[in-house]
């Protein structure tokens, strides 16, 4: 048990950087995360956690800064939950996120040697987001919006004060700070007792289009002076559509609760490509746009296809994957959990005249097990589960009905370690791991990985 106390001091060197981008460095032969401390730094910190196996401490001085520290670009980078890593150099994020990769596949996977590529970096890794979520706030009278402090829900980087997200597209940016010029104009009819009835305000551009929404999620479905609120979002920016979304649970990934179109269609439309994309406020879409085409190159190259083959792309929102891969097979078939995402990948389907694509709803864990006992796996089968992972019972099926070809999309090495583990102990051999940068001065990272049967050479011999 470590023999010291919440509240003392300790300095240490900072040896690596833990899986979110905490430093990491040992004090009496204890492990010490260090948050926003970097390799190579020496620093000064005060423990706030003691664990069996490990404590925490807060930064308080860097005595001598290791090679690798940076500026971060961002004046409100430490109070801000945002972003994890902006004082590293982009190039050593990148490397990072190589090594994170990698030890997960070792360590939680138990997988070694597998070939993991280089992470494909963007050449420009700022104002990448064509999404974000603003919290609001009532402070001193005003409606402010924010994003919230690390493991907090308190306000860390105030868009009034700090200006602007160096990781949000410019626009929106400047149009988060005319809404909450807006919001402050009607803040009497916002106001639910001393607390705002607000409790986010969504922005999401279609960069190709620049059709911009504005979702507001409220506590409440209606308000005084709500309408005339809505008319004037849409008369800023390029906003062309304003939507209400009432008792959401924020950090549920399928969409819960009642969205309400207040102006314009409800939907907004994009460009990937020469494919379009109808995108509901509640719809999953990638937050990257150029990084998102890199990663959907990379599931092409993975998925082989010649034309004949019947593809599956599980969890597919609203069938971006799926209509990326149609023209190259004979069919596809889209799983997905959320209604809304599943019209709209309809909608696209017809949208782009791709009548091999068909799409169904429902769990995953459910339907996939049930379509392979019916009538075997697919050719090629593209699984992008949310950051969980897959259920066992997806991993089990695969087992039971081998498919010659796996294309694995992951936002979680840990999870995505976890389950190439299970299936290469189930017949699958792990060919190749491409991790793509979709989220820079973060500590997230997306991989594309191909799995083939590991059977398949030995029996054609
Ligand atoms: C990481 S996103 C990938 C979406 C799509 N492939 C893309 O690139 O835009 C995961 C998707 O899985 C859906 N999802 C979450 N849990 C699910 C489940 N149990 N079964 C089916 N879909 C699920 C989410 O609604 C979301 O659309």
């Amino acid at each position: 048990m470590p023999c010291v106390q919440p509240g003392e001091q300790v300095i240490l060197e900072v040896e690596d950087l833990s899986h979110s981008g905490e430093g990491v460095g040992r004090w009496q032969g204890q492990v010490v995360f260090v948050p926003l401390a970097v390799p190579g730094d020496r620093v000064r910190a005060t423990v706030v956690e003691v664990r069996k196996k490990y404590l925490r401490a807060r930064l308080e001085e860097v005595l001598l800064p290791g090679p690798a520290r940076c500026r971060p670009r961002c004046p409100s980078f430490a109070r801000c939950g945002g972003c994890h890593v902006q004082h590293l150099p982009y190039d050593y994020q990148l490397q990072y996120k190589a090594k994170l990769v990698r030890d997960s596949l070792e360590r939680i996977g138990k997988l070694t040697g597998v070939k993991v590529l280089p992470v494909l970096g963007m050449d420009n890794p700022w104002h990448y987001r064509n999404k974000v979520r603003f919290h609001v706030a009532h402070r001193a009278g005003r409606l402010a919006l924010g994003l919230y402090a690390p493991g907090s829900h308190v306000l860390g980087h105030w868009m009034a004060r700090d200006a602007v997200c160096h990781i949000v597209d410019g626009e929106l940016n400047n149009l988060a700070l005319m809404i909450e010029c807006l919001l402050n104009k009607y803040r009497e009819s916002l106001l639910d007792g001393s607390k705002t009835l607000l409790s986010y305000v969504t922005l999401r551009k279609a960069v190709a289009t620049g059709e911009t929404m504005v979702v507001l999620a409220t506590t409440k479905d209606r308000w005084p002076r709500q309408e005339e609120l809505a008319g004037e979002l849409a008369r800023i920016g390029r906003v062309t559509t304003v939507v209400q979304q009432t008792a959401v649970l924020p950090d549920r990934e399928v969409d819960v609760g009642h969205t309400r179109t207040l102006y314009g269609k409800g939907y907004i439309t994009d460009r990937l490509g020469d494919l379009v994309f109808r995108l509901s406020a509640t719809s999953f879409y990638q937050v990257n746009p150029v990084q998102t085409r890199v990663l959907y190159e990379k599931v092409r190259e993975y998925a082989g296809l010649t034309g004949l083959e019947r593809v599956m792309d599980a969890y597919c929102g609203v069938g971006t994957i799926a209509l990326f891969l149609a023209r190259q097979a004979r069919e596809v078939l889209g799983v997905e959990v959320s209604p809304r995402a599943v019209a709209d990948a309809r909608q696209n389907a017809r949208l782009n005249n791709l009548n091999n694509v068909s799409f169904v709803r429902g769990a995953v864990e459910k339907l996939l097990p049930r379509l392979f006992d019916r009538g075997g796996g697919p050719d090629v089968l593209v699984l992008d589960p949310p950051r969980r992972g897959c259920h066992r019972s997806v991993l089990e099926a695969l087992a039971r009905c081998p498919v010659p070809r796996v294309v694995y999309v992951s936002c979680d090495p840990g999870t995505l370690a976890r389950d190439l583990g299970f299936l290469a102990g189930h017949g699958y051999r792990v060919v190749e791991v491409q991790p793509v940068d979709m989220f820079p001065q973060t500590h997230h990272v997306e991989c594309v990985c191909l799995l083939e049967q590991a059977n398949v050479d030995l029996e054609e011999e």
